[in-house]
């Protein structure tokens, strides 16, 4: 035997000695509970040096099994085999018996019925007093519909409500009419994805009629939340989402002062809208809309929109097409997850362009023009400079400051391109109408053009009287409001409204302007002496205030100045309508004089809805 040979038999002794130590050690240790320990390391340990393969193999297995206790071992893996089936059996017993005797439902967390499930168990006692359960203060839309309840300590006007929520794989048993209602919220596995929130449901019925009302119920509870509301979500370019911003209470759209009843031209257009979805099949037109409101700043655009979302009971999503991290692709997953019944509101949507971007990548302003020639395809070159940084207003190209990246033709696409979302009603508003691509303009895009203007004394005159007459405990006030609000819409017919497929602009012809003259204000204190009050609103008829409004619509100049100029000056004077009425004139000639580009009225807008439409 050479070397070799040696070094190789040595290595096979080695490693069978360890492996029976280890078996021995292992098999000493299982057994010992059994009371029948054996020494086998020590009967190994005589033949190590002598045995070899073979003489092992020749030991007799019965031997073997009882020197390692093994019938005790086969007790225990018999008894193991034993609870494991009968832990099955009970588990497929639970199993039938649930679905025998219950009706369970599984709601997906995106899902809205989720949030009104959620927003329903908050309030149920069985959560309520749960011993286990999550605390939670933040800001999601669920949080926005759980109102505050009497003695309620957290919620007060300014600090987030604290409310509970189920916890996670916890099940809690309720009551709902008498019926036995079982939830937990689950993972439901996703292969090669995360798992996927969920609410299960199980209900002690036969039928389906008693989870069908718990939901209806609970969708119930959940919407009058919102009833005198509107929720405002805002998009997250960074994970393509929309989270919940505010609440907002509804605004009445009589509190919209526009001429010749803009405000419900608009509200009837989208009503329409919203009841020809078989209409626009049929005639295979895609079922969208766009209403573009530009005009003067502070003139009522996103206040008209608040309202019609109110009245239409509508949520409003909000864009920023130059919000951080937006580009085309974020901007067409959001409008493609946005749900069929709401406002998208983009605001000023001139701005992303005015950074220098457009479909032709050289400035809007100039782009208008060149667009209009072009028939709206772009340009494979247009879009390669589209995306790529925007120059800023000096001329350099800032990638830091300026993080907007939607390009004109992105956003032509996510209007109406093949992935548009269906049902859609898109408000934009902007400032600079001018400066809008005609492609963005057109029918199909934005469909109705209605244009703000600064305050007409009429609107004055109705601004006045809205302000004050509020809380006059007359009743002639109403029927004195509701005859000048009937003058005001039959003789007033200076405001213009323009649909891009319907060559005719609605409109157009001036106010009447009556003589401006102004009342020294001692005077008017001497006329209305005992009216004045400094605490408190004065105690002025319904005729009077008309009078004071009258007056103060006389001393403001046609269309120079904005309504939110207007109704800032009277927040200045809420407690003293006289002072009001007779101090506004003067305040608009020093505000005229200073030439605030806020509130000088520009012709450049006029101008272009004429030619557009
Ligand atoms: N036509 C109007 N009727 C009633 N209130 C108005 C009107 N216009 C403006 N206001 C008041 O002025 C304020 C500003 O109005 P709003 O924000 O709607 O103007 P805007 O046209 O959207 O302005 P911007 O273009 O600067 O965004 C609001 O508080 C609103 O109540």
């Amino acid at each position: 035997m050479n070397v070799q040979d040696e070094a190789v038999r040595t290595a096979r002794i080695s490693a069978l000695k360890a492996s029976r130590t280890l078996t021995c050690l292992f098999m000493a240790s299982c057994t010992e509970a059994g009371g029948d320990h054996i020494n086998s390391t020590a009967a190994f340990d005589g033949t190590t040096s002598s045995t070899t393969a073979q003489q092992d193999s020749a030991l007799p297995v019965s031997s073997l099994m009882a020197s390692l206790g093994l019938n005790e071992w086969l007790k225990y893996i018999l008894l193991g085999f034993v609870v494991e089936i009968a832990r099955r059996q009970l588990y497929n017993l639970e199993a039938w018996f649930t679905s025998f005797f219950f009706v369970t439902a599984e709601i997906p967390a995106d899902d809205d019925c989720y949030d009104w499930l959620l927003v329903w168990l908050s309030k149920q006692p069985a959560i309520k007093n749960a011993r286990k359960k999550i605390f939670s203060t933040s800001k999601d839309r669920r949080s926005l519909a759980i109102l505050p309840e009497e003695g309620d300590h957290w919620c007060d006007a300014k600090s987030r409500r604290l409310f509970s929520l189920p916890s996670v794989f916890e099940t809690y048993s309720l009551w709902y009419r008498h019926r036995l209602v079982r939830v937990r919220r689950v993972a439901l596995p996703r292969p090669g994805y995360y798992d996927r929130e969920a609410m299960e449901l199980r209900v002690l019925a036969w039928g389906q009629e008693l989870l069908n009302e718990l939901l209806l119920e609970a969708k119930k509870d959940y919407l009058s939340s919102f009833e005198d509301k509107i929720c405002v979500y805002v998009a997250i370019p960074s994970s393509s989402d929309w989270i919940p911003l505010a609440t907002r209470p509804k605004r009445p759209i009589q509190s919209i002062i526009l001429d010749s009843d803009i405000q419900d031209m608009v509200l009837e257009d989208v009503q329409e809208f919203m009841r020809s979805k078989a209409w626009y099949t049929d005639r295979g037109i895609p079922f969208r809309r766009g209403y573009l409101l530009h005009g003067s700043p502070g003139s009522g655009k996103t206040s008209l929109i608040h309202s019609i979302a109110g009245e239409l009971g509508l949520n409003v999503f909000l864009i920023s097409l130059s919000a951080r991290g937006m580009d085309d692709t974020k901007l067409a997953e959001l409008i493609a997850y946005l749900p069929e019944r709401c406002i998208t509101l983009m605001e000023d949507i001139d701005a992303a362009f005015l950074h220098g971007v457009s479909r032709d990548g050289v400035d809007g302003m100039v782009s208008t023009q060149a667009q209009s020639h072009s028939g709206g395809a772009p340009s494979p070159q247009g879009q390669a400079q589209a995306h790529a940084p925007a120059p800023t207003p000096n001329g350099d190209s800032d990638s830091d400051d300026y993080s907007g990246k939607v390009t004109l033709s992105g956003l032509l696409n996510a209007l109406d391109g093949i992935g548009a979302q269906e049902g859609r009603i898109l408000f934009a508003t902007t400032n600079r109408y001018a400066a809008l691509d005609p492609a963005l303009c057109r029918p199909g895009r934005m469909d109705m053009h209605v244009e703000f203007r600064h305050a007409s004394r009429r609107q004055g005159e109705e601004l006045f009287k809205r302000f004050f007459m509020v809380g006059t405990n007359s009743s002639s006030a109403e029927s004195a409001r509701q005859g000048e609000r009937q003058g005001f819409q039959a003789g007033n017919k200076d405001a213009r409204v323009s649909r891009p497929e319907d060559p005719v602009s609605y409109s157009v012809s001036e106010a009447s302007s009556s003589e401006v003259t102004l009342i020294d204000v001692d005077v008017a204190a001497e006329h209305w002496p005992a009216k004045q009050s400094s605490v408190g609103l004065p105690q002025l008829s319904a005729e009077e205030i008309n009078d004071l409004a009258i007056r103060f619509a006389e001393s403001i100049p046609e269309r120079e100045v904005s309504m939110a100029t207007l109704q800032g000056f009277l927040m200045m004077h809420k407690r003293s309508p006289v002072d009001a009425a007779y101090k506004v004139g003067a305040y608009v000639e020093d505000l005229l004089a200073s030439s605030r580009p806020d509130i000088v009225s520009s012709g450049a807008v006029v101008s272009k809805v004429e030619s557009r439409t």
